[in-house]
């Protein structure tokens, strides 16, 4: 064990590394009931979510501990998964020409792990860009848990407005999100875990929740639930580019944070970068096999850094665990049904995403505009991708206006162009 995963050198040992696989567990389990609440929300079999998402967790966390011996797990990201239902619900297309997209995107981001093109990639889209991609998935994310639980609903006047805060729906979401906040500030270990758990009891005992078991054999996984052809057919191309930028600057950044955290960085550099990056790219891959959408790095994993994790024995214990939850279908499934259990989550992990705000130079204009188009846009047009395209090709025009255009990467003329043909004959992805 202590040769594996070098404790030692790590100045760590069993003990802690598995305190700390449990505590990162607890932060991230609510994706097993989450993911599957939205995916399922697109029309894809509960309990193929379920199991896909588990699957993916599971390999993505096992290869990052093997292979590149970190305490990082990783897991279907939320915002993809957001993103995939609202791309199935507005395009007409069924959910598996989208795990074709989720697919292919698994696969070209395999292909640049393997070349120079990925840190190409990471150190040519300014941070401007890429800290306004998280901070608009998370209001997206945000908006998502607010028009589920009927905080927010459709209004004539103004588009949206408030909703019903006298329905029993909403008053249990607006008492599940003080409850998980409280727990949070409070630092409880899991305290999106134990404020779902909370909310679940009152739903059970005002009459919202109707369980039958707690344990159950695993479901049968579905394996290439998929339709390929689709997405070369519907051109679904910027959708492939939407999954597969945000999933690389999602794990990068996020993988990046935790290594500093934890005290591996080695001159700027990630040592063993090309196998964490691979486990993500597997997990993506392997994920959209079995019916998930993207896996990303979670930034849940500064948990169990906090908590003393330091190799990938962490992330052993945390793959385990997460392959013990998949005797838990029928609990899992009746909490995933209660948007009001799920949407204090969606809210909370939005505030997450919003760190990155801070990290923008909102002082110089051309920096900060692009940046708001792209918070901007996100939310308002339920559009990861829209919001992608409308950033990228915002950027380099400010750029050029300003007569800083030499310092713009040619990579990004390259994105702007293809997003401004996209935007002009596919606009509605
Ligand atoms: N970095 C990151 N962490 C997450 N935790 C939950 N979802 C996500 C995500 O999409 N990205």
């Amino acid at each position: 064990m202590n040769k594996s995963f070098r404790l030692k050198q790590n100045n760590t040992n069993i003990r802690t590394e598995v305190m700390a696989g449990m505590t990162t567990f607890l932060t991230m389990v609510y994706i097993v009931v989450v993911n599957p609440a939205i995916l399922s929300s697109a029309g894809v079999p509960f309990e193929q979510v379920f199991m896909a998402t588990v699957i993916s967790a599971v390999v993505g966390t096992l290869y990052m501990a093997l292979l590149a011996n970190y305490p990082i797990a990783i897991a279907p990201g939320m915002g993809l998964n957001a993103y995939f239902a609202s791309v199935v619900a507005t395009q007409g297309l069924s959910y598996q020409v989208v795990f074709g997209a989720v697919f292919l995107a698994g696969i070209i981001f395999i292909l640049l792990s393997l070349t120079k093109l990925r840190e190409t990639l990471i150190v040519a889209i300014p941070a401007s860009l890429k800290y306004g991609i998280t901070s608009g998935i998370g209001l997206f994310i945000a908006f998502v848990g607010l028009r589920n639980s009927g905080i927010v609903v459709p209004n004539e006047a103004t588009i949206v407005g408030l909703g019903d805060l006298h329905h029993p729906m909403t008053l249990l979401t607006i008492a599940g999100l003080f409850i998980t906040l409280i727990l949070f500030v409070l630092k409880v270990k899991g305290a999106l875990f134990f404020g779902m758990l909370a909310t679940g009891i009152i739903a059970f005992f005002t009459g919202q929740l109707d369980f039958n078991g707690f344990i159950s054999a695993p479901p049968s996984p579905v394996f290439f639930d998929m339709d390929i052809g689709g997405v070369i057919s519907n051109g679904l191309y910027t959708v492939v580019f939407a999954f597969l930028l945000v999933t690389i600057f999602d794990t990068t950044g996020t993988m990046i944070g935790v290594a500093e955290q934890a005290g591996f960085m080695k001159n700027g550099n990630m040592p063993r970068a090309k196998q964490a990056l691979l486990a993500d790219a597997t997990a993506t891959t392997v994920g959209s096999m079995f019916g998930t959408s993207p896996s990303t790095a979670y930034i849940e994993s500064t948990s169990g850094v906090a908590a003393g994790g330091r190799t990938g024995l962490t992330s052993v214990i945390v793959a385990g665990l997460f392959a013990l939850s998949i005797f838990f279908t029928p609990i899992i499934e009746v909490i995933a049904n209660i948007p009001a259990i799920t949407a204090p989550i969606l809210i909370i992990v939005g505030c997450f995403m919003m760190e990155g705000l801070a990290k923008i130079d909102w002082q110089t204009f051309d920096e900060a505009f692009p940046a708001f188009a792209i918070i901007l846009t996100m939310p308002f047009t339920s559009s990861i991708a829209t919001g992608i395209a409308i950033g990228f090709i915002t950027y380099p025009i400010l750029k050029i206006a300003v007569g800083k255009g030499k310092n713009v990467h040619w990579i990004l003329y390259v994105f702007a162009v293809i997003f401004l043909l996209q935007m002009i004959y596919f606009p509605a992805h």
